[in-house]
């Protein structure tokens, strides 16, 4: 059996795996469909990748039979959100993507799209916003049909413990954007300080979200989050994952049972 434990509800789809390695070749299978669903239907697989934990459990993608039937050469790879630092630093979500993953692959280096890291972190979200709107202009990133936002193919997403999503975090002004698709920070409670990431909208405008959660610290959030607990936000009920809620698109959600642990089996037979 491919997960343990899954249940649909209005949070999307929720897949639980009794280990690290399971969950791994899981997110690997899926990332790996969608990749041949999206180049099958536009030619391109536009992914927003974050940083963190994620990173680690999308390495089967490096492995047989990924490495070689995935169509690596279409593959457009964005960031969900940056940590504005050199490239080379070890807080760079680009550094550490390029170590794990994409240096591996046989992706086309002129289709990873990462920051301006010469700049401070408001010119750096105006860049990166400014080459996403080129790219929504040329169609190498499908557009929303809703509004004009960015349709990402897929956007993955991790949780921290507080229930932040990308570098959107509980009581933050920028949980509020509406107008733009990237927008910076410089007072993020997690360091390093200074950020820039999608805004709600472009999140949830999509094709696919999936948000990858592992660990015994991310329960409590985990459960705040599906069973509908308030965040610790002043202006802000809600946790930023919470606020991930496709328009169109689909959400997945992929636990280990460590991160799954407070949700209890009556929660999953509903
Ligand atoms: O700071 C960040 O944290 C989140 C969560 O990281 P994790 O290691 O707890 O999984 C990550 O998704 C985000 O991209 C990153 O900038």
């Amino acid at each position: 059996m491919a997960f343990s434990r899954v249940r649909h509800n209005d949070r999307g789809e929720l897949r639980v795996y009794d280990g690290s390695d399971d969950l791994a070749i899981n997110l690997a299978e899926y990332i790996a469909e969608l990749s041949e669903a999206s180049v099958r239907d536009h030619g391109v697989f536009s992914v927003a990748l974050s940083g963190g934990s994620l990173i680690s459990l999308m390495r089967k993608l490096c492995e047989a039979p990924y490495n070689m039937t995935v169509d690596w050469a279409r593959w457009h790879i964005f960031w969900a959100d940056e940590r504005v630092v050199s490239k080379s630093h070890s807080d760079s979500n680009y550094k550490l993507a390029k170590d794990v993953l994409l240096s591996k692959v046989p992706v086309v280096p002129s289709h990873i799209h990462s920051i301006n890291d010469t700049v401070s972190a408001e010119e750096a979200a105006n860049d990166y916003e400014f080459v996403i709107r080129q790219l929504v202009r040329t169609r190498t990133i499908c557009v929303s049909d809703i509004h004009d936002c960015p349709k990402f193919d897929l956007i993955l997403l991790g949780m921290g413990s507080d229930g932040h999503v990308a570098s959107l975090f509980p009581g933050h002004e920028s949980l509020g954007e509406s107008n733009e698709w990237v927008t910076f920070l410089t007072d993020a409670p997690k360091p390093p300080h200074e950020r820039i990431t999608f805004t709600l909208p472009v999140i949830n405008s999509a094709s696919n979200i999936a948000i990858v959660v592992t660990g015994q610290n991310k329960a409590r959030g985990v459960q705040m989050v599906m069973m509908g607990g308030s965040g610790t936000g002043y202006n802000c009920p809600a946790l930023p994952a919470q606020m991930v809620s496709p328009t169109s698109g689909n959400l997945m959600w992929f636990l280990d049972s460590s991160a799954a642990s407070k949700l209890d089996g009556t929660w999953f037979s509903k």
